[in-house]
């Protein structure tokens, strides 16, 4: 091992690098979980990625899960693991680009006692034997570099891992599924992602669908996740009728988890148990001005609703219009019958 590498290696003791990146689950925790109805939604395109998912949970092949941030490749991958014979087993997951280039080799391999400075007296088992028997998630694939992905290319070939500074092989029975946001053969294209890597680890591809190509189950998830918002701290809050409105209408670039966050600020923000528009981000309300006055008309009778819409139809047509007859014709009314709108509702000319 170059000094370099030694000295980022001591730099960083390993506990750190586990606590802030490093996500690992044993079997204790993941019995309690479910498989694939955690992978929610009634979309015919997530019925079909479920149905897949159950089916090829039921094999050993390694799977790579594509697509956009927070549209569930990590709930995919639990949920694959959960329903696979090896459920009783470790799920051990990494995200390859959370941790430095230099520590990566030592925390998927481990390592022995003192074979580098700062190295622990005792070594340390690598992520590829905690995960033994089990299954091993590698999220965001595409940022393991060059050097890395040679060596996981050979523990996909041989089943078997050296720790760094070890003295020989370890057999090594894990099942590996990966997972990125990027386009991998446009990365094997460019030369930054290996092609023979590539084909190991996507014998199965699962492609993830974005939220906004979904809305019918925009609100499902909303509810779901206020749901549990709900029985963690035993209220009843809901959504408004504009605010669901808004929710399906916006286009969700950050999918499930950029809806879970909105509605876990809407939630901690609203009163009287009622998520309405005041408590979403202006990005989700900011074109949604009919849908502020539906909202403050809602409890009103008909003809009261119907009369502040006309009063917000007169106010219009006099901002856009310069002259009143203008304004009268984009009405579609006489100058007159005008003008006793503008008396009625007190309106200025
Ligand atoms: N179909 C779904 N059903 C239930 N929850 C979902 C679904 N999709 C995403 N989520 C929720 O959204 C959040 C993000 O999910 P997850 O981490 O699996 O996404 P990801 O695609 O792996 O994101 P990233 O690429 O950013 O790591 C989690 O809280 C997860 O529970």
């Amino acid at each position: 091992m170059d000094a370099e590498m030694n000295r980022k290696l001591s730099a960083v003791s390993p506990e750190e690098v586990e606590t802030d990146t490093v996500k690992q689950e044993y079997g204790e925790r993941m019995k309690k979980e479910k498989g694939f109805e955690n992978f929610k939604g009634n979309d015919p395109k997530i019925r079909h990625i479920r149905e897949l998912g159950q089916r090829i949970a039921r094999t050993d092949f390694p799977v790579l899960i594509t697509g956009e941030t927070g549209t569930g490749k990590e709930v995919i991958a639990r949920a694959i693991h959960m329903e696979s014979g090896r459920s009783e087993e470790p799920f051990v997951a990494i995200n390859c680009g959370a941790i430095p280039a230099e520590l990566l080799e030592s925390e998927l391999f481990g390592y022995e006692g003192g074979s580098f400075t700062g190295a622990k007296r005792q070594g340390k088992i690598g992520k590829f034997e905690m995960a033994n028997k089990g299954t091993f998630f590698l999220d965001e694939i595409g940022d393991m570099p060059l050097h890395m992905q040679v060596k996981l290319l050979r523990v996909l070939q041989e089943h078997e891992i050296e720790r760094v500074g070890g003295s020989g092989p370890i057999p090594i029975d894990v099942r590996i599924l990966s997972a990125t946001r990027m386009n991998l053969m446009e990365m094997v294209q460019a030369g930054t992602f290996r092609e023979d890597l590539y084909y190991r680890l996507a014998v199965v591809n699962i492609q993830t669908v974005a939220l906004r190509a979904c809305p019918e189950d925009i609100i499902l998830h909303a509810s779901d996740y206020l749901d549990e918002l709900n029985r963690q701290y035993k209220t009843h809050v809901d959504l408004s009728d504009g605010a669901r409105r808004c929710l399906k209408a916006h286009s969700w670039p950050g999918n499930v988890r950029e809806l879970q966050n909105v509605i876990s600020s809407a939630y901690a923000t609203c009163e009287d148990s009622l998520i309405t528009l005041d408590n979403l981000p202006k990005i989700i309300t900011v074109n949604q001005k009919e849908e502020r006055i539906m909202e403050d008309i809602e409890h009103l009778p008909l003809k009261e609703k119907m009369n502040r819409f006309e009063k917000m139809l007169l106010e219009e047509a006099l901002r856009r219009n310069k002259s009143m007859t203008a304004a009268a014709t984009s009405l579609g009314i006489e100058r007159s019958l005008l003008y006793k709108k503008l008396k009625k509702y007190h309106l200025k000319e």
